[in-house]
């Protein structure tokens, strides 16, 4: 790798967007940082203020204000490495206008934990078939963390999984910072697939809790839960891991018992008795497993893994079945 100042842009202007560029600039090693987002107003408001005004408003924005902007075209060829950081329901949107020799030669990091819609990929499958990137140019951020605590700087673990791991490091060494850790591994397919799953576990935990269920019911639910994990993970791409680490169960206990999550608010919503809409519209984030259970659905007539929980998450939100009906039968089902 060049050893020139490297150059990275943080694509979308989310929770975790936001939590990436501190960790980035909070991060030692020298760098340039640029940022893109869709909404040129809220580009304006950070030029200005120095903070995004929607999500984790707190934190300080030390980017040059010449570096933000809406104009992905100019941001992307401005870069060496691309953080991927829009929900995967809106990626193809935010790329409509890249072509496949635009990215060519620059390193996709993705730190979405979800499906690309109707393609049924993952991100690392996406950018390699849609626009030619190697995969060993790819490289996944995953791992317990929820954006509000980076924001708060709480100690936080990160997993940097790539086909090439001295990639992986590289990119490491450019987040690691007194609150944040990094772990790396070569497991790109399972670290991405483990991510999309844990959202639609911590959606059936939101609504197990919405339909009165107790901490009793949500561990045998969550026990279960991380063993149909392991069971798709290993169905999909079959290497020796360990599913304790922390990128696999440490990733799920915290999205399904987290204050913080956005999947298991959702989820508490919709046993209460919200629609899908209007669970969505309360809170201005996005449940990723809302979007993700469609496509595992799909994915899965091909590889006819036993997963009693998503089927029961897909009968509520895509079939409109009865929470509480399909939650009793679940309950059945769990051992
Ligand atoms: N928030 C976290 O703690 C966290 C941690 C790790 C990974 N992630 C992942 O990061 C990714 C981004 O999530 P987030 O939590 O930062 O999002 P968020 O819920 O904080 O923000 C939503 C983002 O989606 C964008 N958006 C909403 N509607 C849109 C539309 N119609 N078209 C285009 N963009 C739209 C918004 O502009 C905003 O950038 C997700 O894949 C998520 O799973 C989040
Ligand atoms: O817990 P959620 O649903 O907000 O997801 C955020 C992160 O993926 C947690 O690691």
């Amino acid at each position: 790798m060049q050893n020139h100042k490297k150059k990275i842009a943080v694509i979308g202007g989310g929770s975790w967007a936001t939590a990436n560029i501190k960790m980035l600039a909070d991060n030692s090693n020298e760098k340039e940082i640029l940022w893109w987002m869709r909404s040129a107003q809220n580009v304006e408001h950070i030029r200005k203020f120095h903070h995004n005004p929607n999500y984790l408003s707190s934190v300080e924005i030390k980017v040059p204000e010449q570096n933000i902007s809406d104009n992905i075209t100019d941001v992307i060829a401005k870069s060496d490495f691309l953080l991927l950081n829009v929900p995967a329901a809106f990626l193809k949107a935010a790329l409509k206008d890249i072509t496949p020799a635009e990215l060519a030669g620059k390193k996709i990091i993705s730190a979405i934990k979800g499906i690309v819609p109707d393609e049924n990929q993952i991100i690392a499958e996406f950018m390699h078939h849609h626009y030619h990137v190697p995969m060993t140019d790819i490289v996944v951020i995953s791992g317990p963390c929820h954006a509000e605590e980076v924001a708060q700087e709480k100690l936080s673990y990160l997993t940097i999984a790539s086909l090439d791991t001295e990639l992986a490091a590289v990119f490491a060494s450019m987040v690691n910072t007194r609150y944040i850790k990094t772990i790396v591994s070569d497991d790109i397919y399972g670290t991405e697939y483990a991510a999309v799953l844990k959202n639609i576990y911590a959606i059936a935990s939101g609504i197990c809790h919405g339909v009165g269920y107790g901490d009793n019911f949500q561990s045998v639910l969550i026990s279960n839960a991380i063993r149909e994990l392991e069971n798709f993970v290993d169905a999909v791409h079959p290497i020796d891991r360990d599913i304790k680490e922390s990128a696999y169960l440490g990733d799920l206990l915290v999205t399904a018992y987290s204050q913080f999550s956005r999947n298991r608010t959702f989820g508490n919503m919709i046993g209460k008795g919200y629609t899908v809409t209007s669970a969505q519209l309360e809170m201005n984030m996005v449940a990723e497993g809302y979007y993700a259970i469609k496509c595992l659905h799909e994915v899965n007539k091909q590889y006819k893994v036993n997963m009693p929980i998503c089927d029961a998450v897909y009968a509520i939100l895509y079939e409109r079945r009865s929470p509480y009906i399909e939650m009793k039968n679940l309950a059945e089902k769990l051992c």
